[in-house]
């Protein structure tokens, strides 16, 4: 793709983008709030060492609400009618919530397809607990949505979540690597079905199924994926 045709509905969902240079800078910044955000939990550090870091933290915060933010709705427009442009690409997906390198929430997950096998890993640090030692299960519900609906690349058609069913089988770990997987069950009209599963230490702790509804046209693989 050159550097203005960047198109919605060919760009790789929840994977990165090659940075330019000032989303190289939003990626160091976001990998050291990161750092951040999994090292206070719990830590143990003189009261007169978290005022000091509260103080900064809110001089911070105030310097950087004092920047307007680029609006989302142009640069969305331009991507949904294939006019993007790098920067467009990078101010939409590289603050996803679960993959953007410059999202300081992002674990970050990282996605990408292996034939018709969409394929994930992340480790979630204690940030993201829910049950002691374990990932929240609204986590895992959040990294599943995003899992599956990565499927979507190997299919003409783009939509939203219609339904999302989770069997927890077992807890998955805080601090270990989880390994994810997602295929294409079944395309029906503008519904895709999905399965998604999460692996740790060789071991399924979640089995999900899911439809994905079409915002418009109805999904049909693209060309060298599905049924030969
Ligand atoms: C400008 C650029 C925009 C870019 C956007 C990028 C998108 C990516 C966004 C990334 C987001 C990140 C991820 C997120 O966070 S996605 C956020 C979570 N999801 C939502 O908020 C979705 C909310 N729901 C809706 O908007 C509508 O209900 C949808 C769009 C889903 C369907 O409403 P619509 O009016 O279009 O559908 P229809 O009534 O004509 O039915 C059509 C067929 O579908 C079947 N059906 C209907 N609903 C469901 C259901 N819930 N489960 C299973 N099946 C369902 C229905 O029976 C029928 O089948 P059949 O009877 O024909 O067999």
């Amino acid at each position: 793709m050159s550097e203005s045709e960047y198109d919605l509905q060919q760009l790789p969902q929840s994977e990165p983008v090659a940075a330019n240079p000032e989303y190289r800078e939003r990626r160091r910044l976001a990998a050291a709030l990161r750092r951040i955000i999994d090292r206070l939990v719990r830590v143990e550090a003189p009261q007169q060492k978290l005022t000091q870091w509260a103080d900064q933290a809110e001089q911070w915060a105030d310097d950087v609400a004092s920047h307007p933010r680029r609006q989302q709705q142009p640069l969305l427009m331009r991507l949904w009618t294939g006019k993007g442009s790098q920067q467009d690409a990078l101010d939409m997906g590289d603050h996803d919530i679960m993959t953007g390198l410059s999202a300081a929430m992002a674990p970050p997950l990282e996605l990408w397809l292996d034939g018709d096998v969409v394929r994930g890993r992340a480790t979630l640090g204690p940030a993201w607990q829910g049950p002691p030692g374990r990932v929240h299960g609204g986590v895992v519900a959040l990294m599943l949505d995003i899992l599956m609906a990565k499927c979507q690349d190997l299919v003409h058609g783009l939509g939203m979540t219609g339904t999302l069913n989770i069997r927890y089988q077992a807890g998955t770990p805080l601090r270990k690597e989880v390994l994810m997987e997602a295929r294409i069950q079944r395309i029906e009209g503008r519904k895709m079905f999905v399965e998604g599963r999460f692996f740790v230490d060789g071991e399924q702790t979640v089995l999900a199924e899911g439809i994905w509804i079409s915002m418009q046209e109805p999904y049909r693989w693209r060309d060298g994926h599905g049924p030969q």
